[in-house]
């Protein structure tokens, strides 16, 4: 759906000469089905009308939600367009110089288009949800107002099929009970619709965490009823075709991790596909995805003019390689390297290159390693270094050679150590990943003069971290704040993405000849 776009007045502590623009994409609530216990089929997904084109009010941002306060998910309900913490953002960054602080409030309900939910209560009465602050309670959120409506859709066809089957949610205490958790992921990619119809229209690719240890369990009829249900109830037959498919994972241990290592699919398509960052994308159920896809969106277009045409890139934190992969299209990239430590995304990788321009001359490669493990050997023979770490942000050794850099000169930028190994090995990174990584073009480049990264472009979704990370690096002037963005990818929290542009070296030089051209007499 098509958002309007507003500039809003800046908050009160930010308002100075600084510009800072905040764009601001509202929508208004959404629609929930109704969730009579009367059996299916799905409601029709209802979202918000067209956007207002007049400036935002705050009264019009407000969340009303019915969840609000017993559900840990938001954390504040009015100005959802200006997160609290939106303030100390343009502050931040005006006292390190950066003045032009961008802020892209994006879409402000249903905008999360993947979800892990909690699965407990009783077989005929299932909660689906998130824990209640501090507790393992789980509140059932049936008509959250992040959540994307065909979410709302497809866990209210669950809980019926629950309640038919007579399915039984996991209990922590007992360590009983069958259904443990489910992740719901939105697709809005379906070219036979038109662009504005796409959105509304998402399917859902189910995977339900089942307590047992595989296939073989006794419970597995069971499971497999479950899923044949849900496909049934919400497949490509029925009028509103709501279920993209069904997978399993199959998770018997007692901590808090979700997931268990085994998969498998059950119903529908296998492959999952997304468009964004100009291009298909591929997402297996296992590997990370963004959970606001409209505002992730929103961010590649922007980070993608700070590359330049060409470029060589080395895309750290790369999970399924989608930034890499989306700069290597867009931007021509002589060659792109995907740095990810968790194994689930390769075949991801592998299938969004698929879908590349066949015409693409890159050198794209996708490494399973740890990035904090010889860092140095990632950044050299980069252009421009993309980091999206977790929320804890950088690991130490990495943001170690990231200031190391400014000791660096082009010529002498490989330390003895590494050149030894470039010497011997030609490309480290390929020999010590050698079983794990996948090089897509024959073609692999050489590196004979490696360069130094001259751009870094930091993506954070963790805050705190960041602005220790923007200081750690700023201080060792190694690197310089260029510009920043902010997005509003999780909206009614206290969260904000940050897209950081650094450039290499100190900037005064380049602060000191453009105030000297001025000061200079006609
Ligand atoms: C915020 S996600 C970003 C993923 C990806 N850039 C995207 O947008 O889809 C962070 C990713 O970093 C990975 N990761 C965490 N620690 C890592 C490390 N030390 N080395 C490499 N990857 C790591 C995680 O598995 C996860 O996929």
């Amino acid at each position: 759906m098509a958002a309007a776009i507003s500039l809003l007045s800046l908050p009160p502590r930010a308002s100075s000469s600084f510009f800072t623009s905040v764009t601001c994409r509202t929508t208004s609530p959404s629609i929930t089905p109704n969730l009579s216990p009367s059996p299916p089929p799905p409601q029709p997904l209802l979202l918000p009308p067209e956007p207002k084109t007049n400036p935002v009010s705050s009264s019009s941002c407000s969340l009303h939600c019915r969840h609000f306060q017993s559900c840990s998910g938001c954390t504040h309900e009015h100005n959802l367009h200006q997160p609290p913490i939106l303030n100390e953002a343009v502050e931040f960054f005006r006292n390190i110089g950066v003045s032009n602080f961008t802020f892209d409030s994006c879409r402000l309900w249903g905008w999360r288009c993947r979800a892990k939910l909690a699965v407990r209560g009783s077989a005929m009465e299932p909660l689906i949800g998130l824990y209640e602050e501090g507790t393992h309670n789980v509140v059932d959120i049936p008509e959250c107002k992040a959540h994307h409506p065909s979410i709302t859709a497809a866990v209210d066809l669950l809980k019926q099929a629950m309640v038919e089957l007579n399915i039984e949610p996991y209990d922590e205490d007992k360590r009983t009970g069958e259904l443990r958790y489910v992740q719901m992921a939105v697709t809005t990619y379906n070219t036979s619709l038109p662009a504005t119809e796409r959105y509304k229209n998402g399917k859902v690719q189910v995977a339900l965490v089942w307590n047992s240890r595989n296939e073989n369990s006794p419970s597995f009829e069971k499971l497999n009823a479950l899923a044949k249900c849900i496909w049934i109830k919400g497949g490509p037959k029925r009028e509103v075709h709501l279920i993209h498919s069904v997978w399993a994972n199959f998770q018997t241990s007692t901590n808090n991790i979700i997931f268990g290592n085994r998969w498998r699919h059950l119903f529908g398509e296998r492959d999952f596909w997304e468009h964004v960052g100009g291009i298909d994308v591929s997402m297996v159920p296992s590997s990370f995805g963004q959970a606001n896809t409209r505002a992730f969106d929103s961010l590649l277009h922007k980070l993608q003019k700070y590359v330049p045409y060409g470029a060589s890139v080395v895309d750290l934190y790369a999970g399924a390689g989608v930034i890499g992969l989306s700069l290597a299209a867009t931007r021509k990239c002589r060659s792109v390297k995907c740095v990810e430590v968790n194994k689930e995304a390769k075949l991801s990788f592998e299938k969004t290159v698929s879908r590349l321009p066949a015409t693409l001359d890159s050198s794209i490669s996708w490494h399973l390693a740890d990035t904090s493990k010889e860092p140095l050997s990632w950044l050299m023979g980069s252009d421009v270094v993309v980091v999206d770490p977790p929320r804890k942000g950088l690991d130490p050794s990495l943001l170690n050679a990231l200031q190391s850099l400014s000791s660096m000169k082009l010529k002498d930028n490989l330390g003895e150590s590494t050149k030894r190994k470039i010497r011997t090995e030609k490309r480290p990174w390929i020999l010590r990943e050698r079983d794990t990584s996948v090089q897509i073009n024959s073609q692999m480049e050489q590196d004979t003069s490696p360069s130094l990264p001259q751009t870094l472009l930091y993506i954070s979704c963790g805050w705190d971290s960041f602005k220790e990370d923007c200081m750690s690096l700023l201080s060792s002037k190694a690197w310089h704040l260029d510009k920043a963005h902010g997005f509003n990818f999780f909206p009614g929290t206290h969260s904000i993405e940050i897209l950081a542009v650094f450039r290499r070296g100190s900037g005064v030089n380049i602060k000191r000849k453009k105030s000297g051209k001025k000061r200079r007499p006609t």
